[in-house]
């Protein structure tokens, strides 16, 4: 039974390579329009989770940004692909569940098939942003290209072959994001606002 109980007016689905600035781009869109009208869900949360259980691993440390999650990474990304290959929505399932607010910002989607999930459920309402910074931005928030990690699906699997309705550039001499994020900002102001 599905526990969703409203329907969102907007869902934007950022997608972004390692330390590219999803999470900071996202929490400035959600600080800018409150955490009552803007949720941010993570396709991640519940497969971190369900990883931690099975290993007895410190979650909090892998939701956070240190070098705790990169440890695990290779493995948890195996560990998710195993799930998803049973069912490709699975997470975007368990990370949407429960979510209310009328803009729902999806902070890492890595694959087709997590795109193609949200366009099938909510057609109208998706629209798809990636978040790009140059590597050597990367490098300086501690990015170090990494087998197995870098060169795979969980980082490369949107690299072609979207048309992303929005890109932001994360690097110090682009403009600034508040600039960028304005038309996105706006969007979800009218997507909220209408009845
Ligand atoms: N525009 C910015 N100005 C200052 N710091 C930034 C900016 N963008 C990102 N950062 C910092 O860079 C680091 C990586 O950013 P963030 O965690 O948002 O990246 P991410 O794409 O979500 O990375 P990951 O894939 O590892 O989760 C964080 O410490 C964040 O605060
Ligand atoms: C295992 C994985 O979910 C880790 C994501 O971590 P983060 O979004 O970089 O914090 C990546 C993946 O699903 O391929």
């Amino acid at each position: 039974m599905e526990e969703r109980m409203a329907e969102p007016k907007l869902v934007l689905v950022f997608s972004g390579k390692r330390k590219s600035g999803k999470d900071y781009v996202t929490d400035l869109i959600q600080n800018c329009l409150g955490a009552d009208v803007c949720c941010i869900l993570r396709l991640s949360g519940p497969l971190k989770q369900q990883y931690a259980q099975e290993h007895g691993l410190d979650l909090d440390q892998l939701l956070g940004t240190g070098p705790y999650k990169e440890h695990y990474r290779a493995d948890m990304i195996l560990w998710g692909e195993t799930r998803r290959q049973q069912d490709p929505g699975f997470f975007c399932r368990l990370a949407t569940r429960g979510a209310q607010q009328p803009v729902w910002v999806i902070s890492d989607a890595r694959r087709m098939s997590d795109l193609q999930w949200f366009w099938a459920e909510f057609p109208k309402q998706t629209q798809c942003v990636r978040v790009q910074s140059s590597e050597n931005t990367r490098r300086q928030r501690g990015w170090s290209f990494t087998i197995g990690v870098d060169d795979a699906e969980s980082e490369c699997g949107l690299d072609s072959g979207v048309e992303f309705d929005w890109i932001i550039t994360n690097d110090t001499d682009a403009p600034s994001l508040e600039e960028q994020l304005q038309p996105i900002l706006s969007l979800a102001k009218e997507a909220a606002s209408s009845v």
